[in-house]
């Protein structure tokens, strides 16, 4: 059943809160790829031309429920207003009557961005007071945030629950392609996992094993089972706590589980810094690894050639760090020259994909990691779920909207009876589609 769309929804003269991924890759305060930024233009433009007053609001990084001055969205906001070509503004709390002072004078047309959602530690545990707060700033909420579509966090979930709620166009097609390409995959069906969030993504590799023809694994979540099956990774990134779980599934695996067979270690993580290439039973004590070797490349690449289907999460290394980005590299080379369906997913991901200057011959470069993962996976994805049906008389297709209400808005019209439900409007044609990257 598709979700109700925001072409569903009547948003002329109304505020919009938008919920979008801008967790982007930031080096020094800069943003290193603006992939997420742009692939939500399709929406703020629709809205804006439709005469929404447009709030948006995303998390970046993981602060905690604090402040941290990194962490802040002003580089979001400078990009957006560069892209769009119209002032932003960038507020600079989450939530609270500054906030409500500094929205109260924000006519259709214009666009502001709250702080990052996750300095207030109401975010991440949806707390339902500080999704009430949210959903007081607007009268309609759009969620195009696919890349946190897996996380039941208050602007993806509480606020749903609490205002008419609709899919933005950047989460409707990643659904629809990722749906497409995902499942009934090409066989052979391979997935590449790599990067940092062990503990988030390692229990995904079991499910993995079930739907894939076969799976390769590098980066510190390589660390990790090799740490299970044995191995000493001496100063490497990995999780202590997934050794042992790690350990009960990994010899069930066999021959279509890939680990690396050498890794670049070194002892200090700066670019240029020596390195050396080992085998993977001798990583000295005092080195980390940080990308995978030639060998582990080699023969990957032997088994992938022949598959029909590939689907990456995760750099091989730490590929921010040069030379610690030849495996990352290599891959995303490698998969740009297959004669096979292949899906980019995750924030970091596309970053190192964009940078080899090889994405316009990936087949989908998806923004979601985790959340293509779970997707891939086969659960149902908390922020996709709250989501109200699409009005069965246009089946969502962008007709006029009829339908919505009450009982599609999950008790909205009950908590805040004093506000129409803007999907029972007039319609709003027919709108554009596809992301903008
Ligand atoms: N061996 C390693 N040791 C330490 N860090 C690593 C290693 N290999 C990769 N990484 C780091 O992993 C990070 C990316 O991992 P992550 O899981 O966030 O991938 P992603 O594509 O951004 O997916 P998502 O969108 O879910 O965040 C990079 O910053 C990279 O430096
Ligand atoms: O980078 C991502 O995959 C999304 O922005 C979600 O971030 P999270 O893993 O910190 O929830
Ligand atoms: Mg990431």
């Amino acid at each position: 059943m598709r979700k109700r769309s925001v072409r569903d929804l009547e948003v002329r003269g109304r505020r919009v809160l938008v919920r979008a991924d801008f967790n982007v890759p930031l080096e020094g305060g800069r943003i290193t790829d603006d992939t997420r930024i742009r692939a939500a233009l399709p929406t703020v433009r629709y809205l804006l031309e439709q005469g929404a007053a447009v709030i948006l609001c995303s998390h970046l990084g993981r602060p905690k429920g604090k402040v941290v001055e990194e962490l802040r969205l002003a580089p979001v906001a400078r990009r957006l207003e560069e892209l769009l070509g119209r002032p932003v503004r960038a507020l600079t709390e989450v939530v609270g009557p500054e906030v409500e002072r500094r929205l109260a004078d924000l006519e259709p047309g214009q666009v502001a961005l709250l702080e990052n959602l996750r300095f207030h530690p109401g975010e991440t545990a949806n707390d339902p007071a500080f999704a009430e707060a949210l959903a007081r700033l607007a009268e309609v909420y759009v969620n195009d945030a696919f890349g946190a579509a897996h996380r039941a966090h208050a602007s993806v979930v509480g606020v749903a629950e609490r205002l008419p709620a609709a899919a933005g166009f950047l989460l409707e097609r990643e659904l629809e392609v990722l749906g497409s390409l995902l499942e009934k995959p090409r066989r052979p069906f391979w997935a590449v996992l790599g990067g940092a969030k062990v503990s988030d993504k390692i229990g995904v590799i079991q499910r993995l094993l079930e739907i894939c023809d076969g799976l390769a694994i590098g980066g510190a979540m390589a660390n990790t089972l090799l740490v299970a099956r044995g191995f000493a990774v001496g100063r490497s990134l990995y999780e202590p706590e997934q050794v042992e779980p790690a350990r009960r599934w990994l010899e069930a695996a066999g021959d279509r589980l890939l680990l690396p067979a050498d890794l670049v270690v070194t002892e200090r993580l700066e670019p240029g810094a020596s390195s050396r290439v080992v085998p993977v039973d001798r990583i000295p004590a005092e080195a980390m690894a940080v990308d995978v070797g030639p060998a582990t490349l080699a023969a990957w690449q032997e088994r992938l050639g022949a598959a029909g289907t590939v689907f990456w999460n995760g750099p091989l290394g730490v590929f921010e760090v040069e030379p610690f980005h030849r495996g990352t590299f290599a891959l995303a080379e490698f998969l740009a020259g297959l004669d096979a369906v292949t899906v980019v997913g995750g924030g970091d991901s596309v970053a190192a994909v964009r940078r080899t200057g090889v994405a316009d011959r990936i087949d989908h470069i998806s923004t979601g990691g985790g959340a293509s993962l779970e997707f891939l996976e086969g659960k149902e994805l908390p922020g996709v779920a709250v989501l109200p049906d699409a009005p069965a008389a246009t089946g969502g297709a962008g007709m006029p909207a009829v339908a919505g209400g009450a009982g599609a808005d999950h008790g909205a019209a009950a908590s805040r009876p004093a506000r129409p439900d803007p999907a029972e409007g007039t319609g709003s044609g027919t709108g554009q589609g596809g992301m903008g990257a």
